[in-house]
């Protein structure tokens, strides 16, 4: 496209040479003319030619960015890098340039070209006048590009130092329209509050904008200071060379234009480097996201984890989130023993999930170490020992897909398979509630998907036209997540967190016999405040403050008297009539201990 101008004045320089020459030849003349129609053609269709191949370029290059940022997010096998604001800021800026990075590259690499070209031919009209005025005017733009350069890096370094202030503004944006919080929002009054709050957060960001926008200002008046100082030098410079006669009128008209194409040329290769080199400088947090190293390592020949013959061991494990934080597990040993129901019981924030999510791997202990029949987590591949356990979390999903993905999800090979689906649904007790839904397994339970517009959709067949949805209660979706930890079938390890406690007294009674068959000879790990439902365990193990407080079974702990005691006859306590209030009762002696 920078050629064309050119092309053109040469084309039409040689045709009207050719008719004035006074013998014009026809076949010539001919393709002269063609050439400058077929350059017409080109200078009409090439804008929209070049911006549909910089849009299809983008959207293939955004494919292939996200491809690969994605695929590195999944290599980060453990949870800690994304409990680190710094490196969640990290993967949002890489989100936002990874994809749009090499395109802007190209447009700017070609703006230069056509840039520089058109300076170079203004250049050289300068030269002709006097050689030391293009030296001026060039020597005059070099401290704007410097300058430029240097604010394009500190204006990179605002954008990453306003990252945290814009993640909690999209979190209170998000918070003001979630749906699940809307309630609670409402009910306690808290709106204007957390608006205030997003403001703030907004004000701080653009407060940091601002001081960037005011020192852009202030550096790019005094380089355009420069300029123009240079540009009248070099005028008076032409002037008195006219008024000496060694110059013409003429060429001071020359002069006015090629400084003003110079400098316009010089200015726009200037932003275009800026917005190139800027870029350049934000793909840097993409290239970090992509060369991070794996948060749990994982060494070059990592060893088998076979199905467990002897037993899972926590071999006196020391584990903290993070440095700053206080010891969650201080000294844990204790061994699950292969097919026995382990219980892990004890008071909030006691460390049963953490231990949980230290047996799935999803962090390393800081001493001592995790062995899988004698063999230490760290040593093996956690996609390997991941497919030997089956879980629900006490934070388990609830995925915006059909029922059937949502249980499905929890091994995809049985994805397509409505058979095994509807049988780990029957299993968790949840088959009932799935096949009532309108469209049974294949009923998407989300509002965010939801389609009015489908008139197939059950979700969008509200009267009004608007979109109903499908929803599940809290217990029913906690049945989803049990049907997705038993489509996992065999697995070595069965991993249950609170998985009933959201469940009416009924059908917890109902999910814990049937547990109670899935667990007879597996090994699994059970947590649950309510006792009832671990005693019958093969061990129950008290944890207190991060450490093995009591071990024993349901008999032993009970006789002990312990914190396990005093917790099973507070609860019971809580089933019994009181006829006396004044009681000595267990949970009475608990709090006057406390
Ligand atoms: N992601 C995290 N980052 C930092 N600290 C955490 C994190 N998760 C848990 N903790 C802390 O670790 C300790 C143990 O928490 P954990 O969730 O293991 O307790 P818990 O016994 O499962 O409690 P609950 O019965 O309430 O579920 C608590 O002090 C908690 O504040």
């Amino acid at each position: 496209m920078a050629a064309l101008p050119v092309t053109i004045a040469w084309c039409t320089k040689l045709v009207l040479n050719e008719i004035g020459g006074g013998h014009p030849r026809p076949g010539v003349t001919a393709a002269l003319g063609a050439a400058l129609a077929g350059c017409g053609l080109l200078a009409a269709l090439g804008p929209q030619v070049v911006q549909y191949v910089r849009d299809e370029s983008g959207r293939r290059v955004g494919l292939v960015a996200q491809d690969r940022l994605f695929q590195a997010v999944e290599r980060f096998t453990g949870l800690a890098r994304f409990e680190d604001p710094a490196f969640l800021d990290r993967i949002r800026m890489a989100q936002q340039y990874g994809g749009a990075t090499p395109g802007m590259l190209v447009s700017a690499a070609l703006g230069a070209a056509r840039t520089v070209l058109t300076g170079a031919a203004f250049l050289v009209s300068l030269v002709t006048i006097n050689p030391w005025t293009a030296v001026l005017v060039i020597a005059a733009a070099a401290p704007s590009l410097a300058a430029e350069l240097w604010l394009s890096r500190r204006r990179a370094a605002m954008l990453w130092g306003i990252g945290p202030a814009e993640r909690r503004e999209f979190f209170f944006g998000q918070l003001l329209v979630d749906v699940r919080a809307a309630k609670e929002l409402r009910l306690f009054g808290v709106g204007g509050h957390l608006r205030g709050l997003l403001h703030a957060q907004r004000r701080a960001a653009n407060a940091e904008r601002s001081r960037t926008d005011r020192r852009e200002l202030r550096v790019q008046a005094a380089t355009g200071t420069i300029a123009a100082l240079a540009a009248g030098g070099g005028l008076l410079w032409v002037l008195l060379d006219a008024v000496n006669g060694t110059g013409g009128a003429g060429d001071v008209a020359l002069f006015v234009a090629a400084v003003a194409g110079v400098q316009a040329a010089v200015g726009g290769l200037v932003l275009e480097l800026v917005s190139a080199h800027q870029q350049v400088l934000l793909f840097g947090h993409y290239l970090a996201v992509l060369d991070a190293g794996p948060d749990l390592p994982v060494p070059d020949h990592p060893r088998r984890a076979g199905p467990p013959r002897r037993g899972i061991e926590l071999r006196d494990v020391w584990f903290r989130y993070s440095p700053g934080h206080p010891w969650a597990l201080r000294g844990v040993s204790l061994t699950i023993p292969y097919g026995a129901s382990v219980a892990l019981v004890g008071r909030n924030g006691a460390g049963k999930s953490t231990m949980v999510k230290l047996l799935c791997r999803m962090y390393d202990p800081e001493r001592g170490a995790v062995l899988w029949d004698g063999v230490d987590l760290r040593e093996i591949d956690p996609a390997e020992l991941r497919a030997r356990i089956g879980a629900v979390f006490q934070d388990y999903m609830e995925y915006d897909m059909t029922a059937a993905e949502n249980i499905g999800l929890g091994d995809l090979a049985a994805m397509g398979d409505r058979g095994r689906i509807e049988a780990a649904a029957r299993r968790a007790g949840a088959h009932g509630t799935v096949s009532g839904l309108p469209r049974g397994y294949d009923t998407i339970l989300s509002r965010i998907f939801a389609d009015p517009a489908d008139p197939a959709d059950p979700a969008g067949s509200a009267e009004d036209g608007g979109a109903v949805g499908v929803h599940l209660s809290g217990g029913q979706w906690q049945r989803l997540a049990l049907a997705r930890a038993y489509l996992r079938g065999e697995r070595d390890l069965l991993i249950l967190d609170e998985p009933s406690s959201g469940l009416d007294a009924e059908a917890e009674h109902e999910i814990h016999q049937g547990l109670r068959e899935h667990r007879r000879g597996r090994t699994s790990v059970l947590i649950s405040h309510r006792l009832g439902a671990v005693r019958d365990a093969d061990r129950i193990v008290v944890l207190d403050g991060g450490q093995v407080a009591e071990r024993g079974t349901h008999a032993t702990l009970l006789a002990h008297g312990g914190i396990y005691a005093q917790l099973f006859a507070l609860q019971a306590e809580g089933y019994r009539q009181r006829d006396d209030p004044d009681a000595d009762t267990p949970g009475r002696r608990l709090s006057e201990a406390r």
